[in-house]
């Protein structure tokens, strides 16, 4: 479904992006995750086609993203960390809106939709402008429309913002049985126990470089280490939490 081959970017002179391989399978969850400013998000944005100017080879359903053929998109749904929706609208013609541009029809839009937002327990806001929500009734919104036009492979970057934790449950399920349909889903979180949880096979980005890549069994078994947190902290070499806690409180404190 996803193929990298030494793919590096380079925003002026930092470079982000040191030589990244990467082949994604069909059906498959993928935890992407790495420290603050290790390139997850520009790895992703990559791939949906709306950064360019990077390195190396990309190619998506087999083709290359490069060619200019951005027929590949419509396959795709992207839940991005932060997302500038149109809040003047309602959710009732933000979705609209986003079905047409993947070619739905006017009528199956408007019944998935109040079926979706039904089951999200939102319904009752369909024609409410959404500047009047709350932060996980936007994130709802955001996931549903992501999904309305039934992609085969799914972008999330922190998609849990704002859920409480019952639509958490729900949607760990969603994720689950989208995979089971055939669905391939790339999850980037710093969430490690739900990455724990719901990855067939973790990424771990660390300073440009892939430095883990395996199932939590594999890379536990590998680091010798507990908890993804733990496998974490040590690929990243991190082991300071508790001396930079205590500075950043004597800091506060004018100690
Ligand atoms: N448009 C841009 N112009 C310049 N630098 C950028 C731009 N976008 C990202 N960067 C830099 O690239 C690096 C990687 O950013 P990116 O957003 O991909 O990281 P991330 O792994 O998603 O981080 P986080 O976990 O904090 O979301 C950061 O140092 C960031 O400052």
């Amino acid at each position: 479904m996803v193929y990298i081959k030494d793919l590096k970017m380079k925003y002026e002179d930092k470079e982000v992006l040191k030589g990244i391989n990467l082949e994604i399978h069909k059906g498959q969850i993928i935890g992407y995750i790495g420290p603050n400013g290790a390139g997850k998000s520009t790895t992703v944005k990559i791939l949906l086609g709306i950064i360019n100017g990077y390195e190396g080879t990309v190619k998506i359903f087999g083709e290359d993203i490069s060619s200019g053929n951005v027929n590949y998109k419509r396959r795709i749904g992207y839940v991005p960390e932060t997302a500038d929706i149109y809040d003047n609208l309602t959710a009732y013609e933000y979705l609209t809106f986003i079905g047409e541009i993947y070619g739905m029809e006017l009528e199956q839009i408007n019944e998935k939709a109040k079926k979706l937002m039904a089951l999200f327990n939102i319904e009752e806001v369909y024609h409410s402008r959404i500047s009047s929500y709350s932060k996980g009734m936007k994130q709802k919104l955001l996931i549903i429309s992501s999904l309305l036009h039934n992609p085969d492979i799914l972008f999330f970057d922190e998609p849990l913002g704002g859920l409480d934790a019952n639509s958490v449950m729900i949607f760990k399920e969603i994720l689950s049985e989208l995979v089971h349909r055939g669905k391939t889903i790339f999850y980037s979180s710093h969430i490690m126990d739900v990455v724990e949880k719901i990855s067939d096979r973790i990424i771990l980005l660390n300073d440009g470089h892939i430095v883990a890549d395996g199932s939590f069994e594999e890379l536990k078994e590998k680091s010798k280490e507990g908890s993804l947190e733990n496998i974490f902290n040590q690929l990243t070499g991190f082991n300071q939490h508790k001396e930079i806690a205590e500075e950043f409180v004597a800091v506060l404190q004018g100690v």
